[in-house]
């Protein structure tokens, strides 16, 4: 809540909060909706039903618009994710910290609308949250299961942290071998199970013997990727040692896509990272 709509929610001392409660309601949509979803989104524009129910919206939209109003009637300025999109809507560019040149005011198309503007926190909330908690909570339940696993990683962030003294950017960077477990999580567990693409030009693909005109819909299977033995023999098995610097290597880098690829790719990788 304090990255996407700049607001402390006290969720984990406050297991009834209003927030939380509408965190849940945002990832229970019926299967068969996510379906139309996916694979036929057409009907859901025929029919005029928007993607996101109309209560989350509304709840969403009016945090939001509430959290800008006080932002701008008490004059607060954060360094935060809120801060760029008022300055989007009220600008349409987002000034640069201290070095003007970097602003570039011409690449403004336009100002956002309050509307749009939310929704690219509602985007960031969403799609930040559940992927981090579902991650943290496949990666304790397997340091549970792997008691020697559990021990080095302890032992390093110990080392790390005595050596830094605090947690710090640096210190988490340093933990290496933390990566390999949240990176072998993510193999295992990838919260986004497949990516969405459309082709945008006729492809053929030879080992399949398969052409696909330009426009189709294509579903590439992370899960089953990740689950390939061909490409992580004895899949099952968690093994942070998969993510050994000269094991990567050899590896195709599109075997490993838990943060999708390309254009599209997840704009929090690096966050997690
Ligand atoms: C373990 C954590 C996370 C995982 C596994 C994850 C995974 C993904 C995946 C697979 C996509 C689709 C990418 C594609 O189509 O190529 C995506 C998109 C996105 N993610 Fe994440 N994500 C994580 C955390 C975050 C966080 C922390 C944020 C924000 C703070 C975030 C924001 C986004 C946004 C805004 C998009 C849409 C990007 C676009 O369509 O342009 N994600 N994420």
């Amino acid at each position: 809540m304090s990255t996407a709509f700049g607001i402390k929610s006290n969720c984990i001392q406050d297991p009834d909060n209003v927030y939380r409660d509408h965190r849940k309601k945002i990832f229970e949509a019926n299967p068969i909706w996510i379906a139309i979803i996916l694979f036929v989104p057409q009907i859901m524009n025929l029919l005029f039903i928007p993607f996101t129910d109309r209560g989350i919206i509304r709840f969403y939209t009016k945090l939001f618009r509430e959290t800008v109003e006080y932002r701008q009637t008490h004059k607060i300025i954060k360094h935060d994710f809120m801060n760029l999109l008022i300055q989007l809507m009220e600008k349409g560019f987002v000034e640069s910290d201290g070095d003007k040149k970097t602003t570039d005011e011409s690449s403004t198309v336009s100002k956002l609308t309050m509307l749009e503007a939310a929704a690219q926190s509602y985007v960031f909330f969403a799609a930040g949250f559940e992927t981090s908690s579902t991650t943290a909570t496949f990666a304790l339940y397997e340091l549970a299961q792997h008691h020697d696993v559990q021990d080095k990683v302890r032992k390093e962030i110990d080392e790390i942290l005595t050596k830094h003294g605090e947690l710090t950017y640096d210190a988490i960077n340093e933990m290496t071998y933390l990566h390999k477990v949240i990176n072998e999580t993510l193999r295992k567990y990838p919260p986004l199970p497949i990516l969405n693409r459309i082709c945008t030009k006729d492809v053929y693909l030879p080992i399949v013997n398969v052409h696909l005109p330009k426009g189709t819909a294509i579903t590439i299977p992370i899960l089953g990727i990740h689950r390939d033995p061909s490409i992580y023999p004895d899949p099952d098995k968690f093994n942070p040692e998969r993510f050994n610097a000269d094991v990567v290597a050899e590896r195709d880098p599109y075997a490993f896509l838990p943060f999708g690829e390309g254009p599209r790719v997840c704009i929090g990788k690096k966050k997690i990272n």
